[in-house]
């Protein structure tokens, strides 16, 4: 029996025509109710009467009458299931629920389609108006060097203001000097101008990669990485361009690399006002330490959380491509040795192009045998259980764990220490305890073993081995609830300091 339709008034009812549900809108939640009794109570459609007397007066009753012809889906649904039994009904139920969580487990089928079919067309679209992705050569005056890799050369530059409107070679030159970083410029111009070495195998499809790589993480994860600007095809060649070739853009994220701050002697004390925006107060300076160390590796496993969210596995993990920005933010740079695993992007197999210093014993993000990847959608739709059974992430994880016991042990700090840590480390089978047993350099664990051990607990668990089933190291999302990072006195100083910052 229909419990609301015995509550309405004759003439109510008597409006309802087959279809029709009268909603009555209660003060807390909406009521529903049929001219159709059993059509109700085969559907399971909840009904609330308890609050509704007061409203059934004729003219709010029929103003709520809604016609299910409206909802073409819900009546479909409802002819469906009718002639259902109720164990098929769970039967669907249970099979929308797996689907479900089949679609949005790790990496994301669901939320990696929407980025591909939707969000990145959308991107393009939008860049494309706002005037984003027709950067040229003549936008950009080329300062010094800062690194070079196998494919491609690092600039500092900058970008000529809008109302700059004549030649730029002139507009340098009236400046007095030819370098960008000698002229006086904002430092929202600066950018880092990366230029793709050209006749070199493989350069320009690593370039090709590493801008689809930026762009897929300016719409997925655009806080773990430094903001992508675009890219350009050089019009002519001279000093610096060649005709062709393709240089790619970002914004000026900071003067100095992690690698770069580790160099200092009064590391990690170098970083305090930078992260934490002042010195802190009564604090003993091993606990300041320990808390800028603590703020640093939160910062980076949380980027890499995020990025493995999405598919993506840096595979380069080091302090080098670790920018610290004005803010005291850690961004991860330079993915051109990256992978996404939920399409199989820059992934051969048996291809590792890795700096050996920071690279897991497995030398390889997923075992040698994994085939080539299938067609993009095909690959995306697997690739939640390639995820389950191979955990590529854990990569990174052991660089992330490497980073960890450089920054904690100044003994590990240089290229040297840490080329016979790997020595070591490999000679122990990866069991850090056991290398810390046997190491002849001597090194200060007094940061790892504060607060009870939980930073060397972590490390322990991050610099390992893979154990059965390729597991048995932390994914970032589990070292993140490891013990270490429950007590957060470095995420209330950050904190704290971003609020301050944001009142300036
Ligand atoms: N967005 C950025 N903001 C500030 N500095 C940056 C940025 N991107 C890169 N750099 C600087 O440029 C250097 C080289 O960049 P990157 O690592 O991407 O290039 P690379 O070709 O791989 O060079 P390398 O092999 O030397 O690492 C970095 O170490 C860093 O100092």
């Amino acid at each position: 029996m229909n419990v609301m339709a015995s509550l309405l008034p004759p003439t109510a009812t008597s409006t309802l025509q087959h279809n029709q549900l009268a909603i009555c809108f209660s003060p807390s939640r909406p009521t529903t109710t049929s001219n159709n009794a059993s059509f109700l109570t085969n559907h399971r459609l909840k009904i609330n009467s308890v609050k509704c007397n007061a409203f059934f007066d004729q003219g709010l009753l029929e103003s709520s009458v809604v016609s299910l012809d409206q909802f073409p889906g819900l009546m479909q649904f409802l002819r469906v299931t009718e002639s259902l039994t109720d164990m098929q009904r769970w039967g669907y139920v249970m099979f929308g629920g797996l689907t479900w969580i089949y679609l949005t487990a790790r990496p994301g089928v669901l939320v990696g389609a929407i980025d591909a079919y939707l969000l990145a067309p959308l991107q393009l679209g939008f860049d494309n108006l706002s005037g984003r992705r027709n950067l040229k050569r003549s936008d950009f005056v080329i300062g010094d060097k800062l690194g070079e890799g196998s494919f491609g050369v690092v600039y500092s530059g900058v970008l000529v203001p809008k109302n700059v409107n004549v030649d730029v070679e002139e507009w340098v030159q009236k400046r007095g000097r030819g370098k960008a970083t000698q002229l006086d410029v904002k430092s929202k111009d600066k950018v880092i101008l990366k230029k793709v070495k050209v006749g070199i195998r493989g350069a320009e499809e690593f370039g090709d990669f590493e801008e689809w790589f930026n762009y897929r993480l300016s719409r997925a994860a655009p806080e773990t990485c430094a903001e992508f600007l675009g890219s350009f095809v050089a019009d002519k060649t001279n000093s610096q361009f060649t005709k062709g070739g393709k240089w790619l853009v970002w914004k000026f994220e900071g003067d100095r690399t992690l690698a770069d701050y580790m160099k200092d002697r009064n590391f990690p004390l170098n970083l305090e006002s930078v992260m934490f925006g002042r010195v802190l107060q009564g604090v003993g300076s091993s606990k300041r330490n320990a808390l800028i160390i603590k703020q640093i590796m939160r910062q980076i496993i949380t980027s890499l959380r995020k990025i493995h969210n999405t598919g993506i596995v840096h595979r380069d993990v080091k302090p080098a491509n670790l920018v610290v920005t004005k803010q005291g933010q850690i961004k991860l740079i330079d993915f051109g040795a990256a992978t996404d695993l939920r399409i199989g992007k820059n992934y051969v197999p048996n291809r590792t192009l890795l700096d050996p210093d920071y690279c897991p014993p497995e030398l390889y993000v997923l075992p040698e045998e994994t085939p080539s990847p299938p067609p993009e959608p095909i690959a995306a739709f697997l690739s939640p259980i390639l995820w389950q059974l191979n955990s590529p992430d854990l990569f990174d994880m052991y660089s992330a764990g490497i980073v960890l016991l450089q920054i904690a042990i100044p003994t590990l700090r240089s290229p040297a220490a840490l080329k016979n840590f790997n020595l070591e480390i490999k000679n122990c089978g990866y069991e850090l305890k056991k290398w810390r047993d046997n190491t002849r350099i001597k090194p200060d664990f007094q940061i790892l073993d504060s607060e009870n051990g939980r930073g060397w607990d972590l490390a322990t668990k991050l610099v390992s081995e893979r154990g059965s089933l390729r597991r048995g190291r932390l994914s970032a999302a589990a070292a993140l609830r490891h013990p270490y990072f429950l007590l957060g006195g470095d995420q209330a100083a950050a904190v704290l300091s971003k609020i301050s910052r944001s009142g300036k």
